[in-house]
């Protein structure tokens, strides 16, 4: 190609114009191109590797004039530095040697794909439990559009949501590995992804549209019930280019999309996910989580089905019957232990089959799907005996796939190598071609010791040899000393120390055929290879649904289980408002504490909706509100639960104010964080919403928390009427219960005993008489001299009662954000001098701040 002064590739070698064009068409991405048995860097992509991999940074050569820096990874460990670096949210292209080399001309490379953190699909760079997802938001005002993919099995999932808060819920739910918007768009908060900027036409509607309709093979996206949802199509259709980019393939698993409606889940906001410690535990420790006591599903794909109903709960009934019949007949007989032993040789069907479509599957893939699959009939068997719906259609997903079962038997290797490329995947038998090349390459051992011994004897050198290396190709070796003797038609083939090395011409036309025979096999085995995805692929539909119905079996018997295991019943779905439990566990503490766990019981319905709940510290008051949270998002899930018997009316959203977790990072302080969710409750939550608040104020002064604590309160029980929990030190709340409808007093309870103090966990009506704060410090292990000075101010404020009941709540509803009457409440206490204060003085300077913070004057 002629090229002109301004070409800024003139003056580079022809290998690096090669590699500079293609890092031009990925200039994203760090560009590894195979060169023999390593991948390269170069330029500024080697310096960054370098650094990131810890890997040596060299040179190679110049072109253009300059030293061109650069650094490799050896090819057999590419995975492991793949992984490091998508890890840390870096894109990588693959530049892969194309064809056999000639010996003529330049090697051919191209690129073969992008690989990112949203976009894997190598098992080794997967976490086999978790969904690997990308997402792409679009937003427009108030309203976003969401389509989230799993390139791996395919699922391709949109929605519109309204309001940053419901977006940040649903990533915060999915915790996609990489978030696509369109570039220049205001950066969303953030989270364990990594943002990738697409060009914003990409997310245009129409060509959106246009493209999604081309994959699908569809006229218009209306029979997946999207039309009309722009955002949505927009997200989706930039979704779909960039898989298309990245993946450098067809992608003939991707065959719909699911529309995720917004009123089908139950929604948890970020915050509320994180207390209730679903899949990750404050601690950090994945055992104390639900997902740690529920999953012992057979394999990788029920965790992850487990999981994906654990993390989205849903809200239609029907459907959650359907999981319950399905859980109550696995149990007759045990039958879910026989399903979980025909499930055990089962592999991960679903990536399987995702490999296959982008191509990329490797032998042992082949190997995995052929044993699942000859596992179907035995499964298909012992589920016929199980009579429940849901069970009764993941049957009629598992039919045999005979043919294509036949077909694997018979043309992959029991056990397969890793890897294609060094042959003996294609078993034998299956193809006459293969066979005959393979006996080529065979029969040479024995043809090549009879050349040996017919030339030991013609020439007379007993030392002569015939070997064979992979540079130098076939030869005859003889020690230096000998070489003078050699026939005339031996050709010198190359000189070493010691010895030389020859060719003859029979010796040169027999490695023609071997090699040959070799290289052909090699091609053979290949082109089969190919036919057999291709055969799978044409039975993809199907072979997806199987796997479907396989992730669904592993977690529904999982689940039937954990119930008989761990006693839990099936809960009654009731259409009528209300939540009532009777002795009801919390699933993680009951395993995890050491002594046996006090059931609590729960009545909420439409005439008594808030329950205040008042008790020692250490009392299990807020074990007791995320156990009914858990219990409300279990059955939601599908799942039995952890009670005597629960009856569950509507839930739209759970909602949680618990714990105290300042926000450094966002320049939150605690306070400010709960007070933020506090707001985000009083909000959004409705008169079907479950709401646990714990000791919502505690993060002020005294007064001011009380008095937002009573408002929160107020405006729950008269405005929002949602299902609340409300755990409290406020003593003086607990007058609320007389004042308004739909408020009750319950407490844990605490008992003396030899000067110390016992835990009772046991939920009982009215409130608490009293605190046992120093108690529990001692506990703690605060000093005997500590505690001493505290015994005796808490006599001097009441003689050890705890601080007097207000007669009355503040008089005057506050504003979160009015002028605070708290500020001449702290005003008044900093002019107190406490050593001088007489105990009389000091109650009367108590009533005093309490006239101050608008509570009354004394009685
Ligand atoms: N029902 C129960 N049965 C057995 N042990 C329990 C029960 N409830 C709570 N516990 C134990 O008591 C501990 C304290 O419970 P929890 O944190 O719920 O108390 P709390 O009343 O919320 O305390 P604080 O007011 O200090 O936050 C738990 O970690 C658990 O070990």
């Amino acid at each position: 190609m002629a090229q002109t002064p301004a070409d800024p590739l003139a003056g580079h070698t022809p290998a690096m114009q090669h590699y500079l064009r293609l890092k031009a068409q990925q200039p994203q991405a760090l560009l590894l191109y195979r060169m023999g048995d390593f991948y390269e860097l170069f330029f500024d992509d080697a310096v960054e590797a370098a650094r990131l991999l810890d890997i040596t940074l060299t040179s190679r050569g110049e072109s253009g004039g300059k030293k061109v820096p650069m650094a490799g990874v050896p090819a057999h460990a590419l995975e492991n530095y793949l992984g490091r670096l998508v890890r840390r949210g870096r894109t990588v292209a693959i530049c892969e040697q194309v064809g056999v080399p000639d010996g003529r001309g330049p090697m051919q490379r191209e690129l073969v794909r992008v690989v990112t953190p949203g976009t894997l699909t190598d098992d080794a760079l997967l976490d086999q439990r978790r969904d690997n997802l990308i997402a792409a938001v679009l937003r427009q005002g108030e309203c976003a559009g969401l389509a989230v993919l799993e390139l791996a099995s395919g699922r391709f999932t949109v929605g519109e949501l309204a309001g940053e808060a419901a977006l940040a819920a649903e990533l915060a739910r999915l915790a996609p590995a990489e978030l696509l918007l369109p570039d220049g768009e205001s950066p969303l908060p953030d989270g364990p992804w990594s943002v990738t900027a697409r060009p914003p036409w990409q997310f245009e509607a129409q060509s959106a549209q246009r493209r999604l309709c081309e994959q699908f093979g569809v006229h218009d996206l209306a029979g997946f019930g999207c039309a009309g949802m722009a955002l949505a199509i927009g997200a989706a259709g930039a979704l779909l280019q960039y898989a298309q980019d990245t993946q450098l393939a067809a992608l003939p698993h991707l065959r719909g999309l699911r529309v995720q409606a917004p009123d089908a889940v139950l929604v948890l906001d970020p915050a509320t996910r994180r207390n209730l410690e679903i899949d990750r535990s404050l601690s950090g420790d994945e055992r104390a989580t639900l997902v740690g006591v529920l999953d012992a599903c057979v394999g990788a794909m029920g965790s992850r089905q487990l999981r994906r109903w654990l993390l989205g709960p849903i809200r239609d009934h029907a459907e959650l019957r359907r999981r319950y019949g399905a859980i109550a007949v696995l149990l007759q007989d045990q039958a879910y232990a026989r399903l979980q032993e025909g499930l055990r040789g089962v592999g991960d069907v679903e990536r399987i089959l995702g490999r296959v479509a982008l191509r990329s599957a490797r032998p042992r893939d082949l190997a995995a799907l052929r044993d699942s699959l000859g596992l179907l009939p035995g499964l298909a068997a012992l589920l016929a005996d199980l009579e429940a719906p849901l069970l009764a259609d993941l049957r009629a997903a598992l039919p045999g796939f005979e043919p294509l079962h036949e077909l694997l038997c018979r043309a992959v290797e029991a056990t397969p190598p890793a890897l294609l490329r060094d042959g003996g995947v294609i078993a034998a038998g299956f193809d006459a071609q293969l066979d005959e090349l393979r006996s080529i390459g065979r029969d040479a051992g024995a043809y090549l010791l009879e050349l040996e011994q017919r030339e030991r004897e013609r020439t007379g050198i007993a030392g002569l040899k015939v070997s064979y290396n992979r540079v130098h190709g076939y030869y005859i070796e003889l020690s230096r000393a000998q070489a003078a003797a050699v026939p005339a038609d031996y050709t010198r083939r190359q000189t070493l120390k010691n010895a030389e090395r020859y060719l003859t011409p029979e010796l040169k036309s027999f490695e023609e055929r071997a090699l040959g025979a070799r290289e052909r096999a090699l091609a053979r085995e290949r082109l089969l290879f190919e036919q057999l995805l291709d055969a799978i692929t044409a039975e993809l539909a199907p072979l997806q649904a199987a796997a479907s119905a396989l992730a669904q079996l592993d977690a529904l018997t999982c689940l039937a289980e954990r119930a008989e295991r761990f006693g839990y019943v099936e809960p009654q779905l009731d259409e009528a408002p209300g939540i009532h439990i009777d002795g009801g566990r919390h699933p993680v503490v009951e395993r995890l504490v050491g002594e046996p766990f006090v059931d609590n019981d729960l009545e909420l319905d439409d005439r008594r909706r808030i329950l205040l709940i008042t008790g020692p510290n250490m009392g299990g008051k807020s074990t007791y509100m995320r156990q009914v949270a858990l219990i409300v998002l279990l059955a939601h899930a599908g799942s039995y639960v952890p009670a005597r018997a629960a009856r569950i009316g509507p839930v739209d959203r759970i909602f949680t104010r618990i714990g105290a977790a300042d926000d450094v990072a966002g320049g939150r302080s605690t306070f400010m964080v709960e007070m933020t969710e506090t707001a985000n409750i009083l909000h959004n939550a409705t008169d079907c919403s479950l709401v646990l608040l714990d000791e919502v104020g505690r993060g002020t002064s005294t007064y001011d928390g009380l008095a937002l604590a009573w408002a929160c309160l107020m405006h729950l029980a008269q405005r929002v009427r949602a299902f609340t929990l409300f755990a409290t030190h406020y003593f003086e709340l607990t007058a609320l219960a007389q004042e308004l409808d739909g408020v009750d007093n319950v407490h844990l309870d605490a008992a003396e005993h030899a000067g110390g103090i016992v835990f009772l966990h046991r939920v009982q009506p009215g409130p608490a008489r009293r605190s046992y704060g120093l108690q529990v410090a001692a506990l703690a292990g605060v000093p005997a001299a500590v505690l001493a000075l505290a015994s005796e101010r808490l006599a001097q404020l009441g003689e050890g009662l705890p601080v007097p009941v207000a007669s009355a709540p503040p008089q005057r509803q506050l504003g979160l954000f009015e002028p605070q009457p708290g500020q001449a409440v702290l005003d008044r206490l900093a002019r107190i001098d406490p050593d001088q204060l007489a105990p009389r003085a000091a109650l009367d300077l108590l009533y005093e701040l309490r006239a101050l913070a608008g509570g009354g004057g004394p009685p």
